[in-house]
């Protein structure tokens, strides 16, 4: 049975759409115990902790996932999605790392740098499709 959407968790989500030159930066997500975003792509992030900006959580997100830093620059997106089981407002940043793929894979399967156009060819989460479509 479907759950109520009163009784769902709502977390704030912050994404680093990463770009270099003319291509993003697309992780894979570990299996999840949801279908529907287990081993899917997403931009990297997370969920923005009680009293953090934007900012700060990409900052932490980013070096815990991938021990990376990263240039955080303009909101390019929010999109607000239900999935089944909890809802989410994700924020999508511009961002820039540096010219080499010196991060680490901590929490993700994969990555790939794609054009804009390659993009849809992954299985994205719900919210990134929405997100995409959105993008220039
Ligand atoms: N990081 C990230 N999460 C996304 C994106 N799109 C999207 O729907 N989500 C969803 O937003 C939620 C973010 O949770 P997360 O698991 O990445 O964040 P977290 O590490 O802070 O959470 P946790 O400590 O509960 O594991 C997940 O349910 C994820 O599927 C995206 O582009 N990036």
């Amino acid at each position: 049975m479907e759950k109520e959407t009163t009784k769902k968790k709502h977390s704030r989500v912050v994404a680093a759409v990463i770009m270099r030159n003319d291509r993003y930066l697309c992780m894979q997500r570990c299996r999840s115990k949801y279908e529907y975003i287990s081993e899917r792509w997403e931009f990297p992030g997370g969920k923005v902790e009680d009293g953090e900006s934007d900012h700060e959580a990409l900052l932490r997100e980013i070096r815990e996932e991938m021990d990376w830093d990263v240039y955080v620059g303009r909101r390019i997106g929010t999109i607000d999605h239900e999935y089944p089981d909890f809802s989410i407002t994700v924020a999508a940043y511009l961002c820039r790392g540096g010219d080499t793929d010196d991060f680490k894979l901590l929490e993700h399967l994969g990555y790939k740098w794609l054009t804009r156009d390659e993009l849809g060819q992954l299985a994205w989460t719900a919210a990134d499709e929405r997100l995409i479509e959105t993008m220039e």
